[in-house]
């Protein structure tokens, strides 16, 4: 073990188990967690050489052989649910990265549970979880992925055969980007506009065959490929696909929801969106994809800022650790803080996902736009701040974070377009924004708010300038968030209005305040994750060393936003000049009471070397040796003269010899 390590090791205030058992739901939980973790991780078939220094060609296969041999020892250990799955297939086998089965796991299967009925279960749904199918969820088009209601892909219903004709008219109408797709999927979810009688009934979900069971070959009238190199995702085959006329009986709609008679009479669903309802799911679970990546980068950086020793502090000194660099510090603490209050606030996601979706089960739809709305904000908010946070790691690992033995890129590359996929950000902060809107308004008629959006029914009185308050003390802090959330809300509404009396329509107006309208959902997730990580921490079952230290990275947390957004809480003169400036001294005064449990702190992420895969990282800190050793393994590396000096250096060499 690296000396510098252990010593921060010693130093811990605090019992970093302590902290794994709080964050992953108590000692039983940790140990199947991590049974199941060093079962994949140590399982000699799911070896291989680094992803890094293969082609394209060869991460897809790779990861193919993999996913197989994944299910086929899943099925024979036993291990099904979505918790289990996460720690041995998404963390364990996969280490996170994307794999061919990825989408027939998050979205074909969810979409077949959600949205089909019992017979089509019988008929398909058996298949789908024995990998006898293998599908994906076709919706994002070359033209269209967020604007559904402007997919091109056509579903005609024709009644005299009882079939529906699928049909792609134009090239911007070819789908794009399913993941898993371009040569794995035989069958797929495909949303396409439903047609009846020439009348359109917007995006509905079809299961569709698109490739022969015998030969795998695409069926007539389909054309499916692979969509090329993308930023990261090498090992999934993200794909094209596109249907000359393709006809599929009318029984391959999904119809739980909405139907279509044989006599071609639709039957519309209780909601329109319930069709959007695996996007919702995986939106939610997004949270903690977010929060994982973060968590993973900040790990790496925290861990090697104890290890690496730069420069001299003081004159003859020996260099210090570069952690000890206050500016350092606060690059990495904020985004350990936001891990730490992602991973609570995915926590808090998931729960409200599976209580909504009891309710939509018994019939109560009224949950559905509380529930998107704050799955929007929530995904949009932590994939933005992990963005950022992963990029912000590899910067403060200085030139060893470039190499893909820091193990940073690769989690960036996988994990960045969370910021796009299942919805754009901004756009989905809209979607938030359109619900607190509408929530605003019928505040201001008088009706009684609910759940998340409770507080907007009033915006609290701005405080007497000048008096002082203890901006450490996280009630005051989410009083702060609280005020600014509904202030912005609020003025928001105030501002579509004006923009409204002004003469433009409402789609100019709402365009016209859309950067409001963003930042005043942004506030609103803002608020939910401060409050939420403030009452978790309130259970008066959590340990007092344990309350202690992340008492001080919930307000270090919260004061970093107060401070990044200091405009927002200045404004309306909510807080003023003298509480800014406290609270960049508070923050200061926090991380240096968080300097010496950094290292504790992001052991409590719990995340063993095979899963973090990356040298600077290593939980013993032995980096420099195990660098050498990765770089020796470079292809590059196999012989000490490379072919290419025979063909192209020697004789360019040679020859500006002979001319001197
Ligand atoms: C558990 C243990 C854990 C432990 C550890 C954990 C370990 C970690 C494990 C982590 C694993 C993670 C794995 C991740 C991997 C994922 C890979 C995924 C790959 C990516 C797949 C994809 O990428 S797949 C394509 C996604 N593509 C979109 O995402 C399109 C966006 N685009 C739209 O979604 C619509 O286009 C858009 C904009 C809404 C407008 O829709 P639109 O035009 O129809 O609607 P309008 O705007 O007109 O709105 C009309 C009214 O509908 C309301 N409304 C709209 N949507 C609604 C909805 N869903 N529910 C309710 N209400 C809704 C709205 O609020 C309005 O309500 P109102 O009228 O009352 O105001
Ligand atoms: C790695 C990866 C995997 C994917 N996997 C799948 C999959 O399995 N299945 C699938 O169907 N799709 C998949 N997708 C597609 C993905 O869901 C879409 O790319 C995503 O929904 C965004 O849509 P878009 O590409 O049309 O972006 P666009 O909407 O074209 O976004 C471009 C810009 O326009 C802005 N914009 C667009 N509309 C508005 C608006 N109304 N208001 C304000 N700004 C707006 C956006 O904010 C953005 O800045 C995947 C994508 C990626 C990158």
């Amino acid at each position: 073990m690296n000396p510098d390590l252990k010593k921060e090791r010693d130093g811990a205030s605090f019992d970093p188990e302590k902290i794994v058992n709080l964050l992953y739901g108590g000692p039983d939980r940790v140990k199947r967690k991590r049974k199941l973790e060093s079962l994949a991780l140590n399982d000699p078939d799911f070896q291989h050489e680094d992803l890094n220094f293969m082609s394209r060609e060869q991460q897809y296969e790779t990861q193919l052989k993999k996913s197989i041999m994944v299910v086929q020892k899943q099925e024979k250990h036993g291990i099904m649910g979505p918790e289990d799955s996460a720690h041995y297939v998404y963390n364990g086998a996969f280490k996170a990265m994307a794999g061919p089965f990825g989408l027939h796991t998050s979205m074909f299967l969810p979409t077949l549970r959600g949205q089909a009925t019992d017979e089509q279960k019988d008929k398909w749904l058996k298949m789908a979880e024995n990998y006898a199918i293998i599908g994906t969820y076709a919706q994002t088009e070359m033209g269209h992925g967020t604007f559904l209601r402007g997919l091109e892909t056509t579903a005609t219903y024709d009644p005299h055969t009882q079939e529906f004709d699928l049909h792609t008219p134009t090239p911007t109408g070819t789908k794009w980007w399913p993941g898993c797709l371009g040569k794995t999927s035989n069958y797929c979810v495909l949303m396409a506009q439903l047609y009846i009688h020439g009348k359109s009934y917007g995006p509905h979900p079809f299961m569709v065959q698109i490739r022969s069971l015998e030969d795998h070959k695409p069926l007539p009238g389909v054309t499916v490929g692979d969509i090329g190199p993308k930023f990261g995702y090498a090992g999934n085959d993200n794909g094209f696909l596109r249907f000359d006329h393709v006809r599929i009986p009318r029984d391959n709609m999904l119809m739980k929801y909405s139907r279509v008679e044989p006599d071609g009479t639709y039957v519309k669903p209780p909601s329109s969106k319930l069709a959007y309802g695996t996007m919702v799911q995986v939106r939610s679970f997004i949270v903690s994809e977010a929060a994982e990546s973060l968590a993973k980068a900040v790990t790496i950086a925290t861990r090697y800022s104890c290890v690496r020793r730069q420069s001299e502090m003081k004159p003859g000194h020996p260099e210090p650790q570069v952690l000890d660099y206050v500016t350092q510090q606060y690059k990495l603490f904020p985004y350990l803080a936001a891990a730490y209050a992602f991973m609570f606030a995915a926590r808090a996601m998931v729960s409200v996902y599976f209580r909504s979706m009891e309710r939509i089960t018994r019939g109560d739809i009224t949950v559905l736009p509380e529930l998107h709305a704050l799955s929007s904000g929530l995904k949009s908010l932590s994939s933005w701040v992990m963005n950022a946070g992963i990029e912000e790691c590899r910067m403060a690992c200085g030139g060893h974070g470039y190499s893909h033995a820091s193990g940073i890129p690769s989690i960036y590359a996988e994990h960045t377009p969370a910021a796009t996929y299942e919805g754009e950000n901004t756009v989905l902060m809209l979607q938030t924004a359109r619900y607190l809107m509408k929530s605003y308004s019928q505040s201001v008629q008088g009706e009684k708010l609910a759940g998340s959006v409770a507080y907007l029914a009033g915006v609290q009185p701005v405080p007497v300038a000048g008096r002082t308050r203890d901006v450490l003390d996280l009630q005051v802090l989410i009083e702060a968030y609280q005020h600014r959330a509904a202030r912005l809300v609020h003025e928001a509404a105030l501002q579509l209005r004006k923009e409204q009396q002004a003469g433009k329509d409402q789609p100019d107006a709402w365009n016209a305040t859309s950067v409001d309208l963003v930042k005043a959902a942004t506030a609103h997730s803002q608020y939910f994750v401060v409050k939420n990580f403030a009452a978790r921490l309130a259970d008066p079952a959590v340990d007092s060393s344990v309350r202690a230290v992340l008492t001080s990275l919930c307000q270090l947390h919260a004061l970093h936003g107060v401070v990044n957004n200091s405009g927002d809480f200045l404004e309306d003169g909510y807080m003023t000049g003298t509480d800014i400036r406290q609270a960049r001294r508070h923050i200061n005064a926090l991380m240096a009471k968080l300097r010496p449990d950094a290292v504790a702190l992001v052991d409590a992420f719990d995340y063993p070397d095979g899963i973090l895969n990356s040298i600077l990282g290593r939980y013993d800190g032995n980096v420099y040796e195990h660098l050498l050793e990765w770089a020796k393994a470079s292809p590059l590396n196999k012989t000490d003269v490379h072919q290419s000096y025979h063909k192209y250096l020697k004789p360019f060499l040679q020859a500006n010899r002979a001319k001197l």
